[in-house]
């Protein structure tokens, strides 16, 4: 099959959170499997050139029509990490993607939806035929629309869309002016709430929905989180849409990319190991508190890594800190978040702790430290409000570093409780780390108490839950199916 895969992140060259890593990752699988795959993407300034190799210019003189104009846009064409990738930049006075920063701009929409125009203009004009264009996020969500609407009276009618929802939270809502300068204007009949019409907010226009209505088949990254947003407030109003789409509406699990993610392997570690071998495990929990200068103590490292966003839970990830400082646990953060007021909190905590011996937070990106943290931690915390699939507890796993999680979307399809008797209901994982369901203080301590408790206590069981956790197999194999089997239902042209 050949594959378009159309999303504003795609890891190393640009990567805010989990989407990048999935685009990347997924697009490799379908590679290995012998089927064609190429990323589009905007060609942002603040990439990762370093991670691009022979860029160069593909398509000179692109005129993306806009506003009843067109705007001149150069395509570039360079491998990242084996990736064949097309990275769109337009000349225009806006300068959509020469803003320092991949996102948090005031014209947000119109950058993304001119980004989905130029992505199909592209492919129109250099007579690219995918069987199947796979969009994913708000981001793209016009993609289907235009697609449908327009560029199939040009040429693109067989083309299909699968269009994946890797958070429910941010769904581009904007005027009608959109329709406007994307060319699809009629904003009588595309505000028609059965289409791109807002629910909430009359006379707006809603792009994650147009992709809902208009893709081929839509899902997110987790079957939990596929009934959650169906049925619960997680689908953050799009439940009805959901509803009505339903026959063209899943869930498919992340996959983790079991080769970037490896702790045999891993070139980021001082120390390599396997589940056979854990030394290396305990040598690389040593580098991992000299290089935060954390105080080498028979005591259980907890990390949390990620985005500081409201959705996986501040409150409780401060909570978890000071519960680790006062149980005998060390614990150390890597994270950032774009909202100043929520960096700002923890910068303030950083200074405050300081000279804790014990603890160590790491405002910023880091890949690097990243790795090291997963592998020499003992446990990882994730006590997410709502997580459509999560990659954290996947990655902790494989570097047998206990999850513990709240059981949501992803989470509880992939963690499964240790002290609960019932067998695991996923064949290729055992019980595997610590779940609790309240998002409270009280509820997080539930599953903290019994991880802190069996390190102590019996450090041989604690061994063979993470034995058990190294074991899971989270990796794309399976889901990589689920995708094609997707594609092949929707494509016109059956393989
Ligand atoms: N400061 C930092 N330094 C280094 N590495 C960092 C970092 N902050 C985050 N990361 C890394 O970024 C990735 C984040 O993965 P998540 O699944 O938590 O993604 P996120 O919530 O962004 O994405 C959304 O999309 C993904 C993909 O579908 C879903 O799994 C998820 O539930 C959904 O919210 C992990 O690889 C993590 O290690």
């Amino acid at each position: 099959m050949y594959i378009i895969m159309v999303a504003s992140e795609c890891a190393p060259v640009a990567k805010v959170g989990g989407l990048a890593d999935v685009v990347h990752s997924l697009s490799g699988e379908l590679d290995q499997r012998g089927h064609t795959v190429e990323i589009i993407l905007p060609k942002y300034d603040c990439m990762r050139y370093d991670h691009i190799y022979d860029l160069q210019i593909a398509y000179r003189d692109l005129w993306v029509p806009w506003y009843g104009g067109a705007i001149h846009c150069t395509v570039w064409f360079g491998f990242s990490d084996g990736r064949r990738c097309f990275f769109i930049e337009p000349h225009s006075q806006d300068n959509y993607f020469n803003r320092n920063d991949f996102y948090g701009f005031h014209d947000e929409v119109m950058r993304f939806a001119f980004f989905s125009k130029a992505a199909l203009e592209f492919m129109l004009k250099t007579n690219k035929r995918p069987d199947i264009i796979h969009a994913h996020d708000w981001q793209t969500g016009l993609l289907p629309v235009l697609l449908y609407e327009l560029y199939q009276y040009h040429g693109m009618q067989q083309q299909r869309v699968c269009y994946t929802i890797h958070n429910f939270k941010h769904q581009g809502v904007c005027d009608e002016e959109v329709l406007w300068a994307s060319g699809l204007q009629r904003p009588e009949y595309y505000g028609n709430r059965d289409r791109l019409g807002d629910d909430f907010s009359p006379r707006h226009i809603n792009l994650m929905k147009g992709g809902i209505v208009y893709a081929n088949y839509a899902n997110t990254v987790s079957p939990t989180h596929a009934w959650e947003a169906r049925h619960t407030e997680q689908g953050y109003g799009l439940g009805h849409i959901l509803h009505v789409h339903q026959h063209k509406f899943g869930g498919i699990l992340n996959g983790l990319d079991y080769e970037a993610w490896n702790p045999e392997t891993d070139t980021l570690l001082p120390h390599n190991y396997t589940v056979n071998n854990l030394d290396g495990k305990y040598a690389n929990k040593i580098a991992l508190c000299n290089r935060l200068l954390l105080e080498e103590a028979y005591k259980p490292i907890i990390a949390y890594i990620g985005r500081l966003d409201t959705q996986k839970g501040i409150a409780l990830i401060r909570h978890s800190l000071f519960y680790a400082l006062d149980n005998g646990a060390q614990f150390v953060l890597l994270g950032s978040s774009p909202e100043a007021r929520i960096n700002d909190e923890f910068w303030k905590l950083k200074f405050e702790l300081n000279d804790n011996p014990d603890c160590h937070l790491e405002i910023g990106f880091n890949e690097e430290l990243a790795h090291l943290i997963y592998a020499g931690s003992d446990m990882v915390v994730v006590p997410s409000l709502y997580e459509p699939c999560g990659l954290t507890q996947l990655i902790a796993l494989r570097y047998g570093t206990v999850p513990i999680v709240r059981a949501i979307g992803g989470l509880a399809d992939t963690v499964f409780d240790w002290n609960d008797e019932h067998k695991s209901p996923n064949p290729n994982c055992q019980r595997n780390g610590y779940v609790f369901y309240d998002a409270t203080p009280e509820g997080l301590e539930s599953a903290l108490h019994r991880a802190i408790g069996l390190w102590n206590s019996h450090p041989d069981i604690f061994r063979r839950l993470l034995v058990h956790g190294m074991k899971c197999d989270y990796s794309w194999k399976q889901s990589v199916q689920n995708y094609l089997n997707a594609y092949e239902h929707i494509s016109v042209t059956k393989v």
